[in-house]
């Protein structure tokens, strides 16, 4: 498992070891293992599934506290662009975003801690795209930032996505007091 870190603290994409022979392939998709060698104990409570056409865009998401979610997200199938926005107010990046492509060749996988806001979009049809939460879902708790906020300059990769009515009236960060 090769591990890579952002410039912003806490974000690390893991990168598997694929065994593939002549009957496919096998990976282990989740280790407590590769947490505890960064030091991190993420207690995963739940698993999500989702499955985007290409050009869907879902998010930047969070959850307030009791409820934030750390999340270790991947794809199955498809590709995204996944992007963290640091929502952390004493961090020294606060309002930074790191992105990270996920395929279903490489099937790498990118942990995005708790006080971040989450989002991806999808790349092609058929992206599934399955993560695991270190927090229930809690839906009076949720949370987020607009995908589009110029403050956050996010290259989506995609002119026009296709975003839900709830996200399309999500606020910016200058109007928005984060909650971690
Ligand atoms: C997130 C969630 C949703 N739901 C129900 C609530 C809605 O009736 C339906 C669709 O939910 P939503 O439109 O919020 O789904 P996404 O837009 O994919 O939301 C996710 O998008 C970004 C990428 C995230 O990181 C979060 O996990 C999550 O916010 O599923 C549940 O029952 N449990 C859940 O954990």
């Amino acid at each position: 498992m090769e591990q890579k870190l952002f410039h912003i603290e806490g974000l690390v994409e893991f990168i598997p070891r694929i065994f593939k022979d002549d009957r496919g392939f096998f990976l282990e998709t989740f280790s407590l293992k590769w947490f505890e060698s960064l030091g991190i104990q993420p207690n995963f409570v739940q698993d999500n599934q989702s499955v985007s056409s290409k050009g869907v865009l879902r998010g930047l998401h969070f959850q307030k506290q009791p409820y934030a979610q750390g999340k270790l997200v991947r794809v199955s199938s498809g590709r995204a662009l996944d992007v963290a926005v640091d929502l952390r107010k004493e961090s020294p990046t606060y309002g930074q975003h790191a992105t990270c492509l996920l395929d279903a060749e490489k099937l790498n996988m990118f942990y995005i801690p708790e006080g971040f806001a989450h989002g991806f979009v999808a790349l092609e049809d058929n992206t599934t795209f399955l993560y695991k939460c270190t927090n229930y879902y809690h839906k009076d708790s949720e949370g987020g930032i607009l995908w589009s906020d110029p403050d956050l300059g996010i290259d989506w990769g995609i002119d026009e996505p296709l975003v839900s009515p709830k996200d399309a009236i999500l606020p910016q960060l200058k109007d928005f007091d984060s909650p971690f």
